[in-house]
This record gives C-alpha cells, structure tokens and sequence, in this order.
C-alpha cells in the first residue's frame, strides 16, 4: 500500500513537462510551477513557516514592550563601586538569606556577613563570609512594593585571567527613581558597613581596580608625631576636599598631591592609613613597580580613580633608578632584586613606567578631579624635581627619627590601660569620652609589674624572674595607673637618644614588654647600647665595603692605565 502511494507520487512529481509547452504569461508560469508537487508543498511550507514566525516576533516584541513599560532594567559592572554597594545590600536582605544557590565570597564589608566558627586551637577568628549572586542564575526579592530580579553575567570575551562579570537587576517600576532610591539604600548599607573600615584597591591584571581588602581604621592619636603635623595634614587634607568651588572658579586642577619623605618605619604608611579613615576615603593603591604596568596603563588607571580618593604611591623613587636602594638595606635589597629577577624570569623589567609618563598620568587632561595623592620615599633627593613641583606634590613632609617626646608618647601610648584606649578610639569616632586623667583601678597580673616596680627600687627582683620571662600574647593591656605610667614614660623618653631610632624600632621594643612597662624602662639601657652596637658594626662593615669598592676600582683603573701605556 505504501509503495503504491509513493511511487503515484513520484509519477507526478516527476512527470516530464515538454519544453515547447512552457508557458509564457505569469499566470501560466505560475499554474506551471505549482504543477510540480515538491515545490506546492515548499511554498506552502515557507508560507506556514512565514506566517508563524511573524506572528512569534511580534509576540516578543509586544512582550518586551509591555515588559519594558513595567520594568526599569540596569546592568551593574563589578569594577564600579555600585556593584558593591548592591553587594552589601543584598547580603543584608533577610529575603536573601532563603536563597539556596549562591557563589561564598570571604570579601565581606566591615561587619556584613556569617562569622566562621574557631577552628580547634585556634585563639580567635574573624573570618567572614558573604552569599553573593552565583552566576547565570536568577533571583527575585522586593524592594519595598516592588519586584526585583537579578542575573549576574561573566563576561566571556575578555582575553584576561580575570573574566569580569556584571549584574543585570531589573525592577517592577513604571518610574526610575525607584532603581534610584535602591541605590541610595544600597550606599547607605555600604557605607555604614565601612564605618569602621577602609577599603584596599589594587589594579588588577587587565588594569582595572579591583577591592583586594578591608583595614580597619586606625585612630590618628596612635600615630605620634612631632606636635602639629598631624593637624596640618588633616586640615589641609579637610579644606581640600571642600574646596572644590573654590578651584573651579580659580580655573586650578582639583587635586592635591603630598610627599611623605623620611626614614623607614617613621609612620609614613600608618598616617595615610589613619587619614584615610578619617576622611572616609578608600585607598587606591599605585604600584609602579607592577610587572607589565606601562605608561599607557599608569594613564587609564590614573583616569578610572574615583572623584574623592586616596591614591598610593609607595616608594615613589624605586620605580624610576634601579640603583636606588632603601638606606641601610642595600644586601637585602640587592638580594631582594636578585630573587624578584629570577622570578620573574629572563628580560622581564621590574617596570616600563616613564617619568614623563607618570607626570602624564598625574596632570594630563585625564587625570581626575577630586583625589588626594600620597606619595613616599625614603630618597627625596633622588626624585626629580618636576616629580615634586607643586601642583603635583603640593606639601611635602619630613619623617625623621624618633624625638624624646615621640617615645615618651608612645611607651604612654602603648602602656595605657585598656579602657582609656577605648574611650579615645571613641572620642575619635565622635562618641562621648570622659577624663583622660582618670586612673585605672590597679590590679590584674599587669599589677605585678606595678608591685615588682617598687620591690625592684628596693633590691628585691629575683622572684618576679620568671613571671617576667612569660610575655603573654593576651588581650588584656597594662593595668597601670596613670601617674606612674607618666613617670616612667618619662625616664623611657630620657634612656632614648633623640633621633637615633625609629618609631618602628621602638614599637618593635615594647613588643617584647608587652604589658610590662617597668621592665620595659627597665631593660632599655641594655637594649640601647646593643642596638647602638649592632649599628657600629654595620657601620663599619659599610664603610669597608666601601674603601674595598675604591681600592678596586682604582686598582681596575691602574691595570688599564698599565695595558694603554703597554700599547
Ligand atoms: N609615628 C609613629 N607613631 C606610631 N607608630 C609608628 C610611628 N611610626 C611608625 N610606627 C609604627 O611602626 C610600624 C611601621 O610604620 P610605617 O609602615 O608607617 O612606617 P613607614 O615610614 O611607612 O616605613 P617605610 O618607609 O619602611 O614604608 C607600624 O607598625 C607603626 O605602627
């Protein structure tokens, strides 16, 4: 039966059409084609075909315009600071919290997130972690009365390591302001979980900035120096940020430069950390020396800082002289470049940023409005004056050796009783504090300090031995009161030769007091004259090494001499 039927098909499919017969008006041709069979049911086929898939494109597009004229949709890139705005927000939704398919992230903001469980033996943990959007995956939450769905997207055609990724959010709303006042939310959410925290930028492979960590913000009364400095720093920084009128109308480049210069471990880094806590700023951190880094590269990096920032740039005189070494260290250094070069393989250079290249990045026409620029150095005669000119390094601030009255304030500092740090962290944040001539109640182990100090004066020191041998890693701080703390920062303050050492060099000292300030005062004599000795012996170990350099070198120039005159 089925046979039948095909091969009558085929026998009109195929039945020959003569040449002379071929019609020569349209209706005849066409009455002609249409006696092929195949091609009837083609014509109907694309006719079908034609009809249904116009009707399925109207559809969508009458699908996408209602929805549209329902829906406000915005696309988030994760390298803008909106995205972690949402980030924070959406990780503090309680409607969030029922999501089963997340991507964990342990970037969390200040105090956002799930804190982890201590591992067995572990003193202490802070670890965080945040749910965040997975990717290719849709969520719907409200937001207030309307409806919000979100899709977070990699981005497969970057050539980089690092895929970027972006958020799509789209929100039941005839109006925009609504994805406005969820940003709004969402800042607010950031920016109360960053009260206690600054942000850490760095650039990342594909030069983009990318939030590596959180510090917390560390009070400017940690940071000693010498009076006034501090308030000069702060206040101009202060005045700057306010003053962007003030600039525009002056038609002057909004934008401040400092130059922190001085010896190592003086409190370069620390006070722009603390500054930067201050003046709510995150810090977007320059690195010249960064492998591949271009001057190209430094000028879009520059350029993509946000308007109110801090932007780094450490050890500012390294990136430009290779030969340049960091004061006392220069073995460790010359060891230090060795082992970068061979990390980093044959021919790779350490940088290919310019110096015209940077005084580009940091004046051209790109460079933005807005940002605080601090830049260290340990070598201020070696950078180029165009570099410091004013306008690109507007205040520039001398770092030195620890001061008298820097140890004296510090060994107070370091010794105060707990609560009194407390109570300035929080005068700091703007909170109520109290007195600061008020006096610890005096007990707790650090008292046996306190009554070992009075037994020491009177001879007998022999029994506290062993407790002061343990240098317990606690929590708890000296327990000390106060009138004797100023005493005994006083006689640290006079045992210091002034500007001798550095504050790190004294921090690292109390370290190994760390709640006993008597032995402290006690113990730094010694500690002085072996520190004193250390730095003779390294003195004289340069030295020699220097009259050996001359000696060879005059001796190199000698054999030449001989050689030419042999000629
Ligand atoms: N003036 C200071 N007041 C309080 N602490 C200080 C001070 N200077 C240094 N320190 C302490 O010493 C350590 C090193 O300080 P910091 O990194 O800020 O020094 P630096 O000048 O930036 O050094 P480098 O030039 O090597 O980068 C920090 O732990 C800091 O707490």
């Amino acid at each position: 039966m089925f046979n039948a039927t095909s091969e009558a098909a085929n026998a009109t499919s195929t039945a020959p059409v003569s040449v002379s017969a071929l019609p020569t008006d349209l209706a005849g041709l066409m009455a002609a084609l249409l006696s092929f069979g195949a091609l009837r049911d083609w014509l109907k086929l694309i006719l079908f075909g034609g009809f249904f898939e116009t009707c399925r494109r109207m559809w969508v597009n009458t699908y996408q315009k209602i929805q549209n004229s329902f829906y406000i949709h915005a696309a988030f890139e994760d390298n803008d600071s909106c995205y972690e705005w949402l980030m924070v927000w959406l990780s503090q939704q309680p409607q969030w919290e029922k999501t089963r398919n997340i991507a964990i992230s342990t970037s969390s903001y200040g105090k956002t997130g799930i804190l982890l469980e201590k591992a067995e033996g572990e003193e202490d943990n802070t670890t965080r972690v945040v749910c965040l959007p997975a990717l290719s995956t849709s969520y719907n939450i409200w937001f207030g009365w309307h409806y919000v769905s979100l899709y977070k997207q990699q981005d497969e055609n970057t050539d980089s390591y690092y895929k970027r990724s972006t958020l799509h959010i789209s929100i039941v709303a005839r109006n925009r302001s609504v994805l406005f006042d969820l940003l709004n939310e969402a800042r607010k959410a950031y920016v109360a979980a960053q009260e206690k925290s600054t942000s850490i930028y760095v650039a990342d492979t594909s030069n983009s900035w990318r939030r590596v960590s959180e510090r917390s913000k560390r009070s400017l009364e940690s940071i000693i120096l010498e009076p006034g400095i501090k308030d000069l720093l702060v206040h101009d920084a202060k005045d700057f940020l306010g003053s962007k009128e003030w600039y525009h109308e002056r038609g002057i480049p909004f934008r401040r430069g400092y130059l922190l210069y001085g010896v190592p471990g003086a409190g370069k880094t620390s006070i722009i950390h603390s500054l930067a806590g201050e003046l709510n700023l995150d810090i977007y951190v320059v690195s010249l020396s960064r492998l591949g880094l271009d001057d190209a590269a430094l000028g879009e990096l520059i350029n993509d800082l946000p308007e109110r920032c801090i932007a780094l740039m450490e050890d500012i005189d390294a990136a430009f002289s290779s030969s340049i070494n960091r004061g006392d260290d220069d073995e460790d250094d010359e060891k230090k470049k060795k082992s970068q070069s061979q990390e980093q393989g044959p021919g790779a250079t350490t940088s290919r940023v310019s110096l015209s290249g940077l005084l580009n990045a940091l004046d051209g026409v790109g460079a933005q409005e807005g940002r605080i620029l601090f830049a260290t150095t340990n070598k201020y005669d070696a950078l180029d004056p165009a570099l410091v000119r004013p306008g690109r390094m507007d205040l520039h601030i001398e770092f030195k050796m620890a001061s008298r009255y820097q140890a004296r304030e510090l060994f107070k500092r370091f010794y105060r009783p707990d609560h009194i740090h407390s109570r300035q962290s929080e005068k700091s944040t703007g909170a109520k504090s109290s007195s600061s001539s008020e006096t610890a109640p005096d007990s707790g182990y650090a008292s046996v300090q306190s009554s070992s100090s009075a037994n020491s004066q009177d001879g007998e020191e022999g029994d506290n031995e062993a407790v002061q041998q343990f240098q317990p890693h606690s929590h708890a701080g000296s327990k000390i009161p106060l009138d004797v703390l100023d005493k005994l920062a006083h006689e640290f303050g006079e045992a210091v030769p002034e500007r001798v050492f550095s504050m790190a060099a004294l921090q690292g000292y109390l370290m190994t007091n760390k709640v006993w300030p008597l032995a402290a005062v006690e113990g730094a004599a010694a500690w002085i004259a072996e520190e004193l000795e250390k730095k003779a012996k390294k003195e004289a170990k340069k030295a020699k090494a220097a009259e050996m350099k001359e000696a060879k070198a005059a001796e190199v120039k000698e054999e030449k001499v001989d050689a030419d005159s042999a000629e």
